[in-house]
């Protein structure tokens, strides 16, 4: 196995990972569940236990009084807006988000931790970039199939698809891809919030418009696939006829051909050929699967 930046890069489909860093040192949610963990461990089988880790989050609801996010990215905006408790902490801050102004977060007491236990399992993005006819969409569906079977919830969110209608108003140039790849990032964060295995299949063929989408999630939940299959090999195979057309001029601005792809340089994980023959759909689907059963995302 090589290894690329701080991250494993596994080339061939094969199934040989590097785990030697300990998945709580790389994964911020097993820090999170470590700090509430008896609350967790015994989850909903302690009401008692379950209840009072609870308490102070529903006071905070009834109370009718806005609880922080904290997120980094909310810009104070009005001091005033600001309301101190007992203790000197703010609980109320207005914010403002790009043209969003006076927002205000709103938390709940079921947070993603407790969905995730309903689940059993851990949300996450599997986030798979390649050419057009890489066969993006044909592994999003045979993963999805594999967790399918083993009882894990997936959800795809292919570019192709998405362009039906969210994104519907979004051509091809470089800011349409660009926003394109952030509305799917945004959504997949949601997903991935939700608790669910969301498996995004789109080209985004910037490296920055991904690293943009990785930096949404948590550490360790934006699990980058690259489909490192030649140009040659998309050309030949090319299903819907795209190519051609690139070629002979009538599409202009295509991925590979007249347009750039940017490949990602230390995505998590790397499918290619195998001795210039295609290892199959199923087999590197159950690469992926493998890797999120060896970082724990398969269980709760
Ligand atoms: N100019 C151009 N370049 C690339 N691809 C094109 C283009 N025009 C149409 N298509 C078809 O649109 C699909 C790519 O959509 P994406 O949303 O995945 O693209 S992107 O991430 O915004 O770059 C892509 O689907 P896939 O073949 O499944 O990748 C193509 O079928
Ligand atoms: N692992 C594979 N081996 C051989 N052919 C494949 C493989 N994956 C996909 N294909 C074929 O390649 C073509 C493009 O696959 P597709 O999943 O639509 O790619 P993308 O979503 O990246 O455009 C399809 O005809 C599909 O059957």
């Amino acid at each position: 196995m090589a290894a690329v930046g701080n991250r494993p890069l596994i080339c061939h489909a094969s199934r040989d990972f590097d785990f030697a860093e300990s998945s709580s040192q790389k994964l911020g949610f097993v820090k999170f569940s470590v700090s509430i963990c008896n609350g967790k461990s015994l989850g909903f089988r302690d009401a008692d236990m379950r209840s009072n880790f609870l308490a102070p989050v529903r006071a905070m609801e009834g109370s009718g009084v806005p609880y922080i996010n904290g997120k980094a990215d909310m810009v104070r905006s009005n001091d005033d807006a600001f309301t101190d408790d007992s203790n000197g902490k703010s609980i109320h801050r207005l914010s403002t988000i790009k043209n969003s102004t006076n927002i205000v977060w709103h938390k709940c007491s079921i947070e993603k931790i407790d969905r995730q236990e309903l689940l059993q399992q851990k949300g996450c993005v599997i986030w798979i970039t390649g050419l057009s006819g890489s066969g993006k969409s044909t592994l999003a569906c045979a993963l999805s199939r594999g967790l399918h079977s083993r009882r894990k919830l997936t959800y795809i969110l292919d570019g192709d698809n998405v362009r039906h209608g969210l994104n519907r108003d979004l051509h091809f140039k470089a800011e349409d891809r660009a926003e394109n790849i952030r509305r799917i990032g945004e959504v997949a964060k949601l997903f991935a919030d939700a608790g669910v295995i969301c498996i995004a299949s789109l080209i985004s063929p910037y490296r920055k418009d991904r690293d943009a989408c990785r930096a949404l999630l948590p550490e360790g939940d934006f699990i980058e696939v690259f489909m490192d299959v030649p140009l040659q090999v998309c050309e030949a195979r090319d299903p819907k006829g795209l190519y051609k057309l690139a070629r002979a001029g009538k599409i202009k601005g295509f991925t590979g051909i007249d347009d750039p792809y940017e490949p990602p340089l230390n995505s998590e994980i790397v499918l290619q050929q195998k001795e210039g023959v295609c290892v199959s759909p199923s087999d590197m689907a159950e690469t992926v699967m493998y890797y999120l059963e060896r970082k724990g995302y398969l269980k709760a």
